[in-house]
């Protein structure tokens, strides 16, 4: 046999529905009482009894018809032993199970900390469906007990699952039922019946005849349960009980006189007396369960009245109590019904609720639908654009590679003609020969072209920083090619001019040389750049603005500068065909590091690509409006480059050299202030003395050189250069001059082409050309084959000291 627990638990989904459970505490003397009460009303029941007093215990009483007797010493033998057991292995929890085999015992619960909470929760563990339990405290232990008085029983009674049906008994009379109910709607009449206000009552039984009470026999209890009520009392109960019963059953004593009666007083569930042989038999007797048929009263003698007396009352107490409990199921479906309302109207709010939800949901269905049904419209439209551009897609991809054999053939036509281009540069350059005899082959005539990689590493990638200017002609930059200084200024490249056209006029402009005029070192017709020598000093413009804090020009080389430009623009005008300047302005004057000045961009127009109408294209004649202060306004009306233009413009300068002013207005200001003869307010005295006179009358020259006029203004070499040349003269011999030293004019042969200074040690390369020291002797060291300046082949590297330059230099220096 395995655990008993086990058991039990086995056993629980048939056999513990079925099982009565007896809750029993450390009173034997009670205990007994309630568990023979069980007994006698449940023949064939299985017993289980709850040994409640703590810690908690569970025993088990088997079914099997025990004699009460022998039942009651069974028990109490089992008790004993049970506590023998407890003390001598100390057990806290066990079950004990009392049969015809005898007892077995097992722990099946835990201890807890009041005894009620443990009837209450071994109720709910286990399911307990049936329980009897005492009504009273030791205290109040009697029989004459009318309603719960143990504080275990009311607990148990309110908190006790609903599901469980008790019967509260004391001192062997049940004093109070709890119906339970399996099903929902008995929970809830079990819920709502106030479980101490009516309880059901068994004192009318209390009050009959000990007799009579024995002669009530039980109903079978697996036919009582659901009613909950059950009217038993065992005979072994009146027997432990026998004083006070005597008492109570007295009055009801004659009634019960019956000559059928055995003398044990046993009646059988018929209503006829029938003596049992079994020593275990018991004592029962049914109640009229209404079924019996009413009793004629003629004919009958006392005891059969007395019969029919007892019967009508047990039938009329019987009928009065189905009329409570009616009445009681009668309330609770009432309170039911308010429940099931309420409940009812909660369902259709929610249920509105619902709806609405519902609603919502579709309306938002909709809208996604809606959506939806947009989205795949959106993709119809895509899915024909993608159509389209794939189609469209296919078509570039024929025109690329029509493109790309275009290309293929205008690279080849492209080749081609820059072979023919060589060969008739080539032919060029035969036919110069042929027309220059033996000065084509002077040197310093074939200009230097450079590669785009070599001005784009002379200029540094083209860094910012290295940035000297930003003209209409395109960006000046300062650069180191083959170790020489020079300013690199990138003609724009749009235009219809073809490079060969490019490479002839740059070949013709570096052809016109002056010392006044800036040195053209060379070309390169990849990028449509030139390259010039590097003029320490800048621009004539910064100087007289005295940019970076440089000192102001002295009235001396003012003037020098002044005759200095007349030369050049003499020496270009003589040019045949004549070049004028076209462009000439302080910031086209640039200052060698001895303030030696020298035109730049002379002529260079003809470098830029002309526009649709034969004039330098629109973005090239943006002059801002200080620049165009120094353009003759002949040459702003018809875009016509002439001699009489820069004689305009070198009478603007010559008014900038006098005033320092800025050109806006100078023409107004300074004739304003001859006029007036306040000359001399409008003079730089910044410069120092001016020696006045002279400088009146240049500045009577300046302004007949912006006449209106062209044809009145002055002829640069008959007045202009006539008047300047003795100003030069007095100005170079003002030995008062502070720094006049600074201002002689420096023969360029003493300076060295490389370094741009006057050189210490000159010395003589194969080229011809004389260089200082350090310069050639760097240049050949860095593997230089070719000259510098010629850009040919040297034909040796030995380099020969000039001792004439030198002499010649040194007498010079000891001049000043
Ligand atoms: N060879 C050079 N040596 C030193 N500085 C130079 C040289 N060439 C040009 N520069 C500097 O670059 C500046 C810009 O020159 P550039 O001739 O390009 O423009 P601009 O005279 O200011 O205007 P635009 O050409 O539009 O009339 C000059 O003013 C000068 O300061």
């Amino acid at each position: 046999m395995g655990s008993l627990v086990e058991e039990i638990e086995g056993e629980r989904e048939h056999d513990v529905e079925e099982t009565i459970f007896v809750a029993v505490g450390k009173n034997l003397e009670k205990s007994k009482t309630t568990l023979f009460w069980a007994v006698n009303n449940f023949p064939g029941k299985k017993i289980c009894v709850l040994h409640v007093h703590r810690p908690t215990h569970v025993l088990a009483l088997t079914k099997g018809k025990l004699a009460r007797n022998k039942l009651k010493q069974h028990a109490i033998d089992a008790f004993q032993k049970l506590e023998r057991q407890k003390m001598r292995e100390g057990l806290d929890e066990y079950l004990l199970i009392l049969d015809d085999a005898g007892l077995q015992a097992d722990a099946v619960w835990i201890e807890m900390d009041s005894v009620e909470n443990g009837i209450v929760e071994i109720i709910r563990q286990h399911s307990i469906r049936w329980l009897v339990m005492g009504a009273a405290a030791d205290k109040c232990y009697s029989m004459n007990l009318v309603e719960l008085q143990s504080k275990k029983a009311i607990f148990a009674c309110q908190e006790a699952p609903i599901s469980c049906h008790i019967w509260f008994v004391c001192k062997g009379c049940l004093i109070y039922t709890r119906i339970g109910s399996k099903d929902r709607t008995n929970k809830e009449i079990a819920t709502s019946s106030p479980p101490l206000e009516s309880p059901v009552r068994t004192d009318q039984l209390e009050l009959l005849p000990s007799e009579s009470v024995l002669g009530v026999r039980s109903l079978e209890p697996s036919s009582c349960f659901p009613q909950g009520i059950t009217l038993l009392q065992s005979c072994a109960d009146l027997e432990e009980n026998t004083d006070v019963m005597e008492e109570k059953l007295r009055p009801v004593a004659g009634y019960l006189e019956h000559p059928n009666l055995p003398s044990n007083g046993v009646v059988d569930t018929c209503g006829s007396s029938s003596s049992q042989t079994d020593e275990e038999e018991e004592y029962q007797v049914q109640a009229s369960n209404g079924t019996d048929q009413p009793l004629e009263l003629s004919g009958m003698d006392d005891h059969d009245l007395n019969r029919k007396v007892f019967a009508d009352t047990v039938k009329q107490w019987k009928e009065e109590n189905d009329a409570m409990e009616a009445e009681f199921q009668a309330k609770a479906f009432e309170c039911l019904h308010t429940k099931e309302m309420s409940r009812r109207k909660e369902a259709e709010k929610l249920l509105e609720r619902e709806k609405q939800e519902v609603q919502k949901m579709n309306d938002q269905r909709n809208e996604i639908m809606k959506e939806l049904q947009m989205v795949k419209d959106q993709r119809k439209v895509l899915e024909n654009q993608i159509a389209e551009s794939e189609g469209t897609v296919e078509e570039l991809e024929e025109k690329i590679i029509s493109a790309v054999e275009l290309l293929i053939s205008f690279r080849k036509q492209r080749d081609n003609m820059r072979i023919e281009h060589e060969n008739a540069i080539r032919k060029l350059k035969d036919l110069r020969k042929l027309v220059n005899g033996n000065n084509a082959t002077f040197p310093g005539t074939e200009i230097l072209k450079f590669s785009f990689l070599e001005i784009n590493n002379a200029t540094r990638n083209f860094d910012p920083s290295w940035k000297i200017g930003e003209g209409k002609y395109g960006s000046v930059y300062k650069g180191l090619l083959r170790h020489v200084h020079v300013a690199i200024k990138m003609l724009p490249s749009y235009g219809s001019q073809s490079l060969l056209v490019f490479e002839n006029e740059v070949e013709i402009l570096s052809r016109v040389r002056h010392p006044n005029l800036i040195t053209v070192i060379g070309t390169c017709p990849e990028s449509r750049s030139l390259v010039f020598e590097y003029l320490k000093n800048g621009s004539l413009e910064d100087r007289l603005a005295c940019k970076n804090n440089t000192p102001p020009l002295p009235w001396q080389t003012r003037i020098r500068i002044a005759s200095e430009i007349c030369s050049a623009l003499i020496f270009l005008h003589s040019n045949k065909p004549c070049i004028p300047h076209g462009n000439l302005k302080p910031s086209k004057v640039l200052l060698d590091a001895n303030f030696v000045s020298k035109l730049c961009d002379s002529g260079i127009y003809s470098l830029i690509p002309l526009g649709e109408n034969g004039d330098i294209s629109a973005s090239s004649c943006a002059e801002s409006k200080a620049d165009s202060v120094y353009m003759d306004p002949d040459y702003l009306e018809n875009r016509k480059v002439t001699r009489e233009s820069d004689v305009y413009s070198f009478g603007m300068i010559l008014l900038r050299l006098l005033t320092g002013r800025p050109a806006l207005g100078l023409l107004t200001d300074v004739k304003c202030a001859i006029e007036t003869e306040n000359f001399n307010m409008v003079l730089d005295r910044s410069a120092g003395d001016w020696p006045l006179e002279e400088a009146q009358l240049l500045a009577y020259l300046a302004i007949r050189c912006c006449e209106k006029e062209s044809m009145s203004r002055p002829d640069l070499e008959s007045e202009i250069w006539t008047a300047l040349g003795p100003m030069r003269e007095s100005s170079i011999n003002s030995a008062s001059c502070v720094g006049a030293k600074d201002l002689r004019r420096i023969p360029s042969h003493f300076v060295c082409p490389v370094f741009q200074e006057v050189m210490k040690d000159p010395l003589i390369a194969a080229d011809g050309f004389t260089y200082e020291a350090d310069a050639i002797r760097g240049w050949l060291n860095s593997g230089h084959d070719r000259s510098p300046m010629t850009n040919l082949q040297l034909e040796h590297c030995n380099l020969v000291p000039n001792y004439a330059l030198l002499q010649a230099i040194q007498e010079w220096q000891q001049q000043w």
